[in-house]
């Protein structure tokens, strides 16, 4: 078995004439917080379209936990779970029925399906929100609906892009703190993608990406060095003033 959740190896895609990842390599370890780091147009949601095959990369390989995207995409797709920026919610609809909808999508049976509702709406910490309309919501608790959707299938690897945007300063603390438990308590791993520097811990996984390539891998601690997060970034990606 292998040990890494997720393997991206050698990923390069173009639109058209317009280059968006070369040659990006980097693991992510089972049951770590890994954050990959990017300002605006680094690639971090064309990285996510192409592991989530929404497209297809034009070059490299990706596999979730084990499995080749490309040669075995039902089983790659069936251990990954995803929160994208925009919402994949249906707003007119409960909470309880959302979930229940997107449990079907994965072929889970009713009853089943109900058991796994609540064992993630308890992991999200909605249980009382079961039976409202997500548009009744607020933005931090549709995010944790989004995550308890994305969690429904019980994946390996948990993708979040830019989870916190909108979201005010106690919301976005809680979907992250909620985020790490999840890696803590039930071992998912995690792909955190962000802007935010503040969001990174020293003992987490961090890749930075810069105009479509991997300037530093490794573990925060290691990349920040004496002078911190944000001095190693503006150096390593010559964006200082
Ligand atoms: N559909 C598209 N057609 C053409 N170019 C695109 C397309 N999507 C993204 N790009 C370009 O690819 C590069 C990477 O964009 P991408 O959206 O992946 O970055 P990002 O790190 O997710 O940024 P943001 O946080 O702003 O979404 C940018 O130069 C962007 O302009």
């Amino acid at each position: 078995m292998t040990l890494s959740a997720l393997e991206i190896d050698q990923v390069s895609h173009s639109y058209g004439s317009v280059r968006a990842l070369t040659d990006v390599s980097f693991d992510i370890p089972r049951g770590r917080f890994t954050a990959l780091l990017g300002i605006n147009g680094a690639g971090k949601t064309t990285l996510f379209s192409l592991i989530t095959r929404l497209y297809d990369n034009n070059s490299g390989r990706i596999r979730v936990a084990g499995h080749d995207l490309r040669r075995e995409p039902a089983q790659a797709l069936a251990r990954l779970g995803v929160v994208f920026q925009s919402r994949a919610l249906d707003a007119d609809l409960t909470v309880l029925q959302n979930l229940a909808y997107h449990a079907s999508l994965h072929g889970i049976g009713r009853v089943r399906a109900r058991a796994r509702i609540d064992e993630v709406i308890a992991q999200v910490g909605l249980r009382e929100k079961l039976g409202e309309r997500v548009a009744a919501l607020s933005g931090g608790q549709q995010r944790r609906a989004e995550i308890a959707r994305a969690l429904i299938h019980r994946p390996d690897v948990l993708l979040l892009d830019e989870a916190t945007v909108g979201l005010d300063v106690k919301s976005r603390a809680e979907v992250l703190s909620l985020t790490r438990r999840l890696v803590a308590q039930s071992g998912v791993s995690v792909l955190w993608a962000t802007h935010i520097m503040d969001e990174i811990q020293p003992d987490d996984g961090l890749v930075i990406l810069h105009r479509g390539r991997v300037l530093k891998k490794g573990l925060m601690a290691e990349i920040s060095g004496a002078d911190g997060l944000t001095r190693s970034f503006l150096d390593l990606t010559g964006t200082a003033a």
